[in-house]
C-alpha cells in the first residue's frame, strides 16, 4: 500500500483515507528524532521528570538505552499507548500534536484493512469492528530505533516475534532491515519509499480460525546507517476475548479452534511472546 501523493487510495475497493498525508506526519514525527531526545509525561500539558513514578505513563516497555546482551539486541524503542487513553511526551515540541493526528489516521486506515478482511470472509464489512470493539481498542505507537552496528552479522534488531493484536501499520526511513518467514526461510521485505507494511496480528489469526495467520517477522541491523522504524499495532479493546468468528464455524462446519481468552489476559501471559502460545488456546480434538 503505497502513498501515491494523492489523498486517497484504493485498497480492496475501499477508499484509504490519506495515507500520503500519514506519510508527511511520520516524517515530522518520531523519524526525525533520536531516543534520548523524548522524554515523557502523564499529562502531555505537565512538565513531567522520568524518574518520579508520579509521572510516569502507560507505557509498555520503556525506556531506551536498552540492549538486551542475551541475544545481542541492537535498538533502542519507545512504545506509547496512544488508543484507547491518549498518551504522549512533551519533548519534542509538537509531538503530541503531530502523534495524536499520525495516531488518528493510521487507525482510519487500519479500520478499512478491518473492512477488507470481514469482507473477504464473506461478513458484512463492519463485523471485526464490532464484534472486537475497535472503537475502544488498543492501540500502541512503537518507535524502533536502531543505530547502525560494526558487526551487523552478530547482531539483531529485533528478534522473531508476532504481534498480539489484530492488524499492525509499519512504516521505516529509507533503510530496510525488516524480514518476514517465508516458507522456513527469512526473507527481506522491499518497502516501496513512504509505503506502510501491514502485518497480520495473534488475535486475527484466532478470529478468522488460521484463514489470515499471524506472521513470524523480525529486524536485522546493517553497519551503513541507523534504521527507524513505527510500528503500529492495533488489537481488540482489553476486555474482548477472541474467539473464531461463529458464522466462519457455521458455515464451515468446524469445531472452534481456540480457547477464547481476553486481550488483556493475552498480553499478560509471558507466553504470549511466543508463537506457540497460539497452540496453548487450540482446542484438541482427539
Ligand atoms: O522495525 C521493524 O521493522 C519491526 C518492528 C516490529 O516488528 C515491532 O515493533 O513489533
Ligand atoms: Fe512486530
Amino acid at each position: 500500500m503505497a502513498p501515491t501523493g494523492t489523498s486517497m487510495e484504493a485498497y480492496n475497493g475501499h477508499e484509504v483515507p490519506k495515507v500520503a498525508s500519514i506519510k508527511t506526519l511520520a516524517d515530522s514525527a518520531a523519524l526525525t528524532f533520536v531516543p534520548s531526545e523524548y522524554t515523557y509525561t502523564k499529562n502531555p500539558n505537565e512538565q513531567g521528570d522520568a524518574n518520579d513514578p508520579e509521572h510516569s505513563i502507560p507505557i509498555l516497555i520503556f525506556p531506551f538505552s536498552h540492549q538486551d546482551l542475551l541475544i545481542n539486541e541492537q535498538k533502542d524503542f519507545l512504545k506509547v499507548i496512544v488508543h484507547p487513553q491518549f498518551n504522549s511526551l512533551y519533548k519534542p515540541a509538537g509531538y503530541s500534536e503531530v502523534s495524536l493526528e499520525f495516531s488518528k489516521r493510521t487507525r482510519e486506515v487500519a479500520t478499512e484493512m478491518l473492512k477488507g478482511i470481514s469482507e473477504s470472509l464473506g461478513l458484512e464489512g463492519h463485523y471485526i469492528v464490532k464484534a472486537m470493539n475497535w472503537d475502544r481498542g488498543l492501540q500502541i505507537l512503537a518507535a524502533n530505533y536502531y543505530p547502525a552496528c560494526p558487526q551487523p552479522d552478530k547482531a539483531i534488531g529485533l528478534p522473531p516475534h508476532t504481534d498480539h493484536g489484530l492488524v499492525t501499520l509499519l512504516i521505516q526511513n529509507e533503510m530496510g532491515g525488516l524480514e518476514v518467514k517465508h516458507k522456513d526461510q527469512w526473507v527481506l521485505v522491499n518497502v516501496a519509499p513512504g509505503a506502510f507494511v501491514v502485518t497480520i496480528g495473534d488475535q486475527m489469526q484466532i478470529l478468522t480460525k488460521d484463514k489470515y495467520k499471524s506472521i513470524w517477522h523480525r529486524a536485522v541491523v546493517n553497519n551503513k546507517a541507523t534504521r527507524i522504524s513505527i510500528a503500529v499495532p492495533r488489537g481488540p479493546s482489553l476486555d474482548t476475548p477472541a474467539l473464531p468468528i461463529p458464522e466462519l464455524l457455521e458455515r464451515e462446519g468446524q469445531a472452534p479452534k481456540y480457547i477464547g481468552m481476553t486481550y488483556e489476559k493475552f498480553i499478560a501471559s509471558p507466553a504470549a511472546l511466543i508463537k506457540p502460545f497460539l497452540d496453548h488456546l487450540r482446542v484438541k480434538h482427539n
